[in-house]
């Protein structure tokens, strides 16, 4: 994006404030009022009014403090950027992102908005916007309520740009996401040309890394999974899933289940062939055999004999 386009992005993000809804709305209550107030005292005209200035004030004030920081926020990325000469290609695809988050929400991170709040709140924002989509996801069918719950604090919201991978076949699964809104696409074969699956609002993916054992490579990414157009999705870390699973084991117990059916089913596309596997593992190198006298020792932890040892030491 060139200097002209740049100074144009800004133009249409100051247009924004003008434009916002709050300030639209604010607008037309204003000459509600002011139609409504014909024919009364001057005195309540005068204080009616004067309120109503406060408050488009204060509307003006926060949506400019808004802008101002992601005016910040984008400056400083892109001196990084040429500090560190970063390909324009990067650095274009950045300003989209910076541009498109700006265009779709308003502001750069959700969750630093309600991070402040006091939990109950936090808890009736969260459910009043996602619990409805959590509870329409397969997945969740048959999991605890509260734990649903649990899981939409601690959810983060990402926005992906048309063509960008989100994971990539034989990684190490360390998230999983749900889709709020766009779409992803289950991609593999030559140069990814061959579209398993196209994934829309409400789908997760992901997860079948998260719910295998790593045992035997079972927590590798099982196909590449690509935006298709703006994506934005929930993400939700694996260790906050285990987390809030520790107190719910029956959930963890349906999830489990899943997870074994899903790989049955969902990865017979995207999962690789046995050889594959095997090179997936190959990449952190072949499992050192274990050394006889650990093995040893691990017999012995096991026959509850370290114990009886460490006793009889304690009591000569
Ligand atoms: N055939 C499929 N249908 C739908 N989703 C799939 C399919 N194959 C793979 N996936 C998803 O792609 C994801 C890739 O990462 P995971 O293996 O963690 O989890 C996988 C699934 O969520």
């Amino acid at each position: 994006m060139g200097r002209k386009a740049e100074t144009h992005c800004r133009a249409a993000i100051e247009s924004d404030i003008l434009t916002s809804p709050c300030l639209c709305n604010l607008l037309f209550i204003f000459r509600l009022l002011y139609t409504s107030l014909q024919g009364q005292p001057i005195i309540m005209k005068t204080a009616v009014i004067s309120v109503s200035f406060l408050e488009m004030r204060d509307v003006i004030g926060a949506a400019t403090a808004a802008q101002t920081y992601f005016r910040a926020s984008m400056d400083g990325c892109v001196a990084y950027m040429n500090t560190y000469t970063i390909p324009k290609l990067v650095q274009n695809r950045v300003r989209t992102w910076y541009n498109y988050t700006w265009a779709s929400q308003g502001m750069l991170d959700e969750s630093e908005l309600l991070d402040k709040m006091p939990l109950v709140m936090r808890i009736a924002i969260a459910v009043d916007i996602n619990l409805a989509t959590f509870q329409k996801i397969q997945l969740f069918q048959g999991c605890d309520q509260q734990m649903l719950v649990d899981m939409l604090l601690r959810l983060k919201s990402i926005i992906y740009l048309p063509g960008d991978y989100v994971v990539m076949k034989g990684d190490i699964g360390k998230e999983m996401y749900i889709i709020k809104s766009g779409a992803v696409q289950v991609v593999g074969g030559p140069d990814n040309s061959i579209v398993f699956v196209t994934l829309k609002a409400g789908c997760v993916f992901g997860e079948i890394s998260l719910l295998q054992s790593a045992k035997d490579g079972g927590n590798r990414r099982t196909a590449n999974v690509r935006a298709y157009g703006f994506a934005n999705l929930f993400v939700l870390e694996k260790k906050d899933l285990f987390d809030i699973l520790v107190h719910y084991p029956e959930s963890q117990k349906v999830l489990a289940k899943k997870g074994r059916q899903l790989i049955k089913s969902k990865a017979a596309a995207g999962a690789p062939a046995k050889e594959e596997k095997q090179k997936g593992l190959a990449l952190f190198g072949q499992k050192p055999p274990t050394p006889k006298l650990l093995k040893a020792f691990g017999n012995l932890r096991k026959a509850g004999l370290l114990d009886k040892l460490k006793k009889g030491a304690e009591e000569t």
